[in-house]
């Protein structure tokens, strides 16, 4: 479990992260959402110990990241946005290195080792030096560093960046099974529709600050159906009219119905709104995508 408290981070007098208070939970994937230089990184990097915050606190399954650093420390996976190793090391070895970190020893090491690097698709790589693997591969070969210790915690930056679809689809894989088995993922990404394909909830951070936290649901409805509807003579009255199909909001000179039942025919509220005395110049079912709602929520 992650739980952050009002973590800030500034750098000089510029707040990358204000206040942010969010608990991952286990058993949880959480999606992390925001435009370049939202303060993704940065908090995935306070997180795991690599930068200090400047204010609030960060606990790592209740350990405290800044002053019972070790402990937390082997409850995370960091997969690094841009992960960085030894070229000239071959996989097998570093992987046996890095379990060092976590106490674990050479036999059962390797015997794991081996097992990640089939999990991730690498074995038959096994005998080549890091500077022979593609980036796809190097990102493989960072989530097994990632899993060596077997910790609870697991953040992955911009993880789904460079994989082809059959990496985005194992890495997915891997993180559902990660959830299974109680682990806690926090995963930050600007493709937004990979997030709403795994994630169990997505916080949408935008300049440093937290703007929203989309929950199972909200993330259920983006699928579906909004109506937009355009009149030429709008009045106060015209709510009433349609309140009843959904939840009714007005934005730049057009009305959208959310919520609004799949089944529902716009031309039944086009002739109940002719009815009333309302011009309608236009009317159609849309859908409201992740990819639009976030746009709207940060800009
Ligand atoms: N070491 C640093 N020194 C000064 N400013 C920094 C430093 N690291 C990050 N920043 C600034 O903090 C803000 C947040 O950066 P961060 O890398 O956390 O964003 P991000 O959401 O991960 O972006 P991206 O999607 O582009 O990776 C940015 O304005 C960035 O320029």
């Amino acid at each position: 479990m992650i739980n952050l408290r009002e973590f800030s981070k500034s750098y000089n007098q510029f707040m990358a992260v204000s206040n942010l208070t969010l608990e991952i939970k286990n058993g949880e994937i959480m999606g992390f959402a925001g435009l370049n230089g939202a303060g993704k990184t940065t908090t995935i990097r306070a997180i795991s110990g690599l930068i200090f915050p400047t204010g609030g606190s960060i606990e790592v399954d209740g350990h405290n990241i800044v002053n019972d650093k070790v402990m937390a420390s082997m409850q995370i996976g960091l997969v690094p946005e841009f992960p960085n190793f030894e070229l000239d090391a071959k996989p097998l070895q570093l992987l046996k290195y890095y379990a060092g970190f976590y106490g674990i020893n050479s036999a059962d090491a390797e015997k794991r080792a081996i097992e990640l690097l089939k999990k991730l698709g690498i074995y038959q790589y096994a005998d080549k030096k890091l500077k022979m693997y593609s980036q796809g591969m190097k990102k493989r070969f960072s989530i097994a560093s990632a899993l060596i210790g077997d910790p609870n915690n697991y953040l992955f930056d911009e993880t789904l960046n460079g994989l082809d679809p059959q990496g985005v689809k194992d890495v997915r894989d891997l993180m559902l099974s990660l959830k299974k088995e109680g682990k806690c993922v926090f995963l930050s990404s600007h493709i937004l529709t990979e997030l709403q394909n795994v994630a169990d909830r997505i916080a949408i951070i935008k300049q440093g600050r937290l703007i929203k936290i989309l929950e199972r649901d909200d993330l259920a409805n983006l699928g579906n159906t909004v109506i937009k509807i355009g009149i030429r003579n709008p009045d106060n009255n015209i709510n009433s009219v349609l309140k009843g199909y959904g939840d009714v909001i007005f934005e730049n000179s057009f009305y959208f119905i959310r919520n609004a039942s799949k089944n529902l025919d716009t031309s039944e509220i086009n002739s109940e709104l002719v009815k009333s005395g309302y011009r309608v110049f236009y009317i159609s079912r849309e859908s409201e995508a992740l990819e639009e709602y976030f746009l709207k929520a940060v800009n």
